[in-house]
């Protein structure tokens, strides 16, 4: 027998609630209810539900936050606002916030269960997703091999995992696995930008605050910490943590629980610690970058993911596979690749790794005439011996091409930082144009979360 669909009504009055039971049970959903958001928040942290609805005004808190904190951390569940009659603002704002949809009191039962589903449709397209997410890893040359066993083997300890290797070449990828592969699979995995986040609000964003523990603070606020409870956190990018927050993380995983900011009491938290960067820590622990200490509890297990460089023979099937996908959202069939692209790109250096390749493919499949993508489509920077600085592979081909060395050296961008940066924005800006700045949605497409998008829009300044 399948297991029944699940859902959490949130609302406050008990009608609204009974009605909602009643008409998704005849669905034959599975229904929990909560009367505020203190108790949504348990629930949602506790269960996986395949749909959410929410009032809009919640006896401690507004149906809004539930719907933000629904859309960043249980990106799965598809949710909906319920609304007073006629307030167009609320339902925009719920949109916004990314709601899928909203319902309006008096409530329309057949508006209700076309909605419900639309949803139940929309999270087996999430699950979906999900599952071919799960065997994403792709390649099988010896080195993708012997990593996937690495993975299979390290998720079933609680030990924390550093996982280090250039920019674009997967570790995120591999930090999900490590959690979709064990124990805590049920559990949240929280994936934190730790160079995304503005210094006065680490602590808060780690920790949570109180509400009025500092000007702005206006309701309580969850940490990553609790919000990863249960499940794993994934510290992205852990070089960039500034030394004073290197020092409270530290006690916070030697003792497993967290003070929120303004907070009398330590709520103890059991979380499993993931971390990369594409730095090398090692290096910047001998600098007096990052602390020793800190290092030694978070490289319990290190795991290198190799450049693509280093195993150019999954080259190949990895551009066919992008290919077949980036074809599928189009609603197009794949395009082949000719031999002597095939070639080409199994020639470059990739700086930019495997997020370099998808990006490369999906503009030769805008260029290229949809059935054969040629050498001239993939508009490959030629290689130059000097000249400016790396910048990002422009469509145009000539100007702000990236400079980097064929053959037996390395590439080498002039100035990484600033190279990875112009990546990153070019990666943000085409996703956002692709989406229609619809910011949730670009998320989504750049496999990041959507507060990890929030902070970069704003580092990065893009309005
Ligand atoms: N082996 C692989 N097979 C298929 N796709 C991959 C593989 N490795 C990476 N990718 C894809 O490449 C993109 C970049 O991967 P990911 O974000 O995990 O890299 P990263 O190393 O965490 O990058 P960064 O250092 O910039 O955070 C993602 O779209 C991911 O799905």
């Amino acid at each position: 027998m399948p297991t029944p669909r699940t859902a959490l009504i949130v609302d406050d009055e008990r009608d609204i609630r009974e009605l909602l039971v009643l008409t998704l049970g005849r669905m034959g959903l599975r229904v929990d209810t909560a009367a505020d958001v203190a108790s949504a928040r348990q629930q949602l942290a506790a269960n996986k539900y395949d749909l959410c609805f929410t009032d809009m005004r919640l006896p401690d808190g507004s149906g809004q936050d539930l719907i933000e904190l629904i859309a960043t951390r249980y990106p799965d569940t598809p949710v909906a606002m319920i609304t007073a009659h006629g307030n167009v603002d609320a339902a925009v704002d719920a949109l916004k916030a990314g709601a899928f949809d909203f319902v309006s009191k008096p409530v329309d039962l057949q508006v209700l269960r076309r909605l419900v589903q639309n949803a139940l449709q929309l999270s087996e397209q999430r699950r979906a997703q999900q599952q071919t997410s799960n065997n994403r890893l792709q390649g099988e040359s010896a080195a993708m091999n012997a990593l996937r066993a690495t993975i299979a083997k390290v998720a079933r300890s609680q030990a924390p995992v550093y996982i280090s290797g250039e920019s674009g070449v997967g570790k995120e990828l591999v930090a999900r696995l490590i959690h979709e592969q064990g124990p805590r699979s049920a559990g949240p995995f929280v994936p934190v930008n730790c160079g995304a986040i503005p210094t006065e609000l680490m602590e808060s964003e780690f920790f949570g605050h109180k509400k009025g523990s500092f000007t702005g603070a206006q309701g309580d606020k969850e940490g990553l910490f609790q919000a990863a409870h249960g499940g794993t956190l994934f510290l992205d990018e852990v070089a960039e943590l500034p030394l004073h927050m290197q020092v409270k993380l530290l006690r916070v995983i030697q003792e497993k629980s967290v003070r929120a900011v303004g907070a009398n009491a330590e709520l103890p938290v059991d979380v499993r610690i993931l971390s990369a960067t594409h730095k090398n820590l090692a290096a910047l622990v001998e600098d007096g970058r990052f602390r020793h200490d800190l290092f030694y509890r978070i490289n319990v297990i290190e795991l290198v993911v190799p450049p693509l460089r280093e195993r150019r023979e999954d080259i190949p099937a990895l551009a066919h596979n992008v290919l077949a996908r980036l074809a599928q959202e189009l609603g197009e069939p794949a395009p082949k690749i000719a031999p002597d692209a095939v070639q080409m790109l199994t020639d470059y250096p990739f700086p930019g790794n495997v997020r370099e390749l998808e990006n490369i493919l999906e503009r030769a499949l805008a260029l290229s005439d949809g059935t054969v993508i040629s050498t001239d489509d993939l508009r490959l920077p030629t290689p130059r011996a000097a000249g400016t600085p790396g910048t990002t592979p422009s469509p145009a081909g000539g100007v702000g091409k990236p400079v980097y060395i064929t053959g037996q050296q390395p590439a080498v961008p002039a100035d990484l930082p600033d190279y990875i940066e112009r990546l990153e924005r070019d990666a943000i800006v085409k996703a956002l144009e692709e989406c229609r700045y619809n910011k949730t949605k670009a998320a989504a497409k750049l496999g990041i979360t959507f507060r990890a998008l929030r902070y970069k829009l704003k580092k990065l300044g893009i309005d």
